[in-house]
């Protein structure tokens, strides 16, 4: 479409939504002024004398991760405390990254006509969803960020079903991640007592995974919007690889009414705990409020997996956790109806795990 070609406001959701141009589409015809769809209220808005410069979360060198009890104990700590970390020296090769991310490049690169073929209405299965905001039919505002979710079931469904466009590099990715992942859940699970994880333990921790890739582009007004709303994440860990652009935020836990931004570091990656490992460790690991601005003169990319329990998989606070007496403070709940609940509304902090809470 012409750069200078004007969308009105009352043909948006046809233009973004349903033909699938999505917001890039709708930044990319020059638009100067946000639509009212996605206008957010003041207090969703980020102001950013809420924002705590001197403060950062941990960057935590994992080379020596197995061998060395302070690497672990960071790990721990952090997890504990902010809830969010990166990684350096994790092992999973740049090159990984770097085509992870022109994997995501190249996806949403494709005409509208391409990428819409992977709608809710049009998408040959619910495991593979191109879209745009969270959840347009729940949200009262819009948010400014397009995304594809990949629900990981195995290669040969991936090889079948994924865009041609990003599949291979997205799923390298997730091959090389999944080292990582269980360094992280071994360290993690032995602070809480869980010194064996077996088939089911491992499949409770992280029996699914979903990889989503998500399109922040140039927004003519960012401060009236966001371009991903306050959340905290339903997986047990979200590994998250984020391009040199920034604006993810984190919530502190020590003083609730600050954020803290997640600086892009070249070659690292972030991790946080998401509700279900704060349930299953009864709230010792921490899974915090994050959200992302808009920008207004850069385009960003993410790709967070989200590595899951499986969704038949009945989540709570682990028996190691509560042997020593402790009260537990979540209920046992089925996950896939946890994971029902967070999709059925809009992003609205942490009111996820709230529906856990006994
Ligand atoms: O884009 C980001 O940095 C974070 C995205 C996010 O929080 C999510 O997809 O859950
Ligand atoms: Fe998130």
């Amino acid at each position: 479409m012409a750069p200078t070609m004007a969308v009105s406001n009352y043909d948006i959701s046809d233009f973004v939504l349903h033909k699938g141009h999505g917001v890039k589409g709708l930044s990319e015809t020059g638009i100067r002024t946000l639509p009212n769809q996605y206008i957010q209220p003041i207090e969703e808005r980020l102001c950013m004398t809420k924002v705590v410069p001197q403060d950062s979360i941990p960057i935590i060198d994992i080379s020596n991760c197995m061998e060395d009890p302070k690497v672990a104990e960071a790990i721990c700590n952090a997890a504990e405390r902010w809830g969010f970390f990166q990684i350096v020296n994790h092992g999973i090769p740049i090159e990984v990254l770097e085509d992870a991310k022109e994997a995501t490049r190249r996806f949403f690169g494709l005409p509208a006509k391409e990428k819409n073929k992977y709608s809710k209405d049009n998408s040959p299965s619910n495991n593979v969803r191109y879209g745009t905001s969270f959840s347009p039919q729940a949200e009262k505002a819009l948010e400014w960020k397009d995304y594809l979710s990949l629900f990981y079931v195995s290669d040969d469904e991936a090889s079948a079903l994924w865009p041609a466009a990003c599949r291979d590099g997205l799923l390298e990715y997730m091959r090389k991640s999944e080292a990582v992942v269980k360094q992280l859940l071994k360290v993690l699970m032995e602070k809480l007592n869980v010194t064996e994880i077996d088939k089911s333990k491992e499949d409770l921790l992280m029996g699914s995974r979903r990889i989503n890739i998500n399109y922040y582009p140039i927004c003519p007004n960012p401060e009236l919007t966001v371009g991903v709303g306050r959340h905290s994440d339903v997986s047990t860990l979200t590994i998250l690889l984020q391009d040199d652009i920034g604006g993810l935020y984190v919530r502190d836990l020590e003083d609730n009414n600050s954020w803290i931004h997640v600086p892009p570091v070249k070659g690292s990656i972030v991790i946080n705990v998401g509700d279900a490992l704060q349930i299953m460790s009864n709230g010792r690991y921490k899974s915090v409020e994050h959200r992302v601005v808009a920008n207004g003169s850069k385009n960003r990319i993410s790709v967070p997996i989200f590595v899951n329990p499986t969704p038949n998989d009945i989540i709570g606070p682990l028996p190691q956790v509560l042997a020593t007496g402790e009260k537990p403070l979540y209920k046992e709940i089925l996950y896939s109806d946890y994971v029902k609940y967070f999709f059925r509304k809009a992003h609205d902090g942490k009111a996820t795990v709230d529906y856990a809470k006994i």
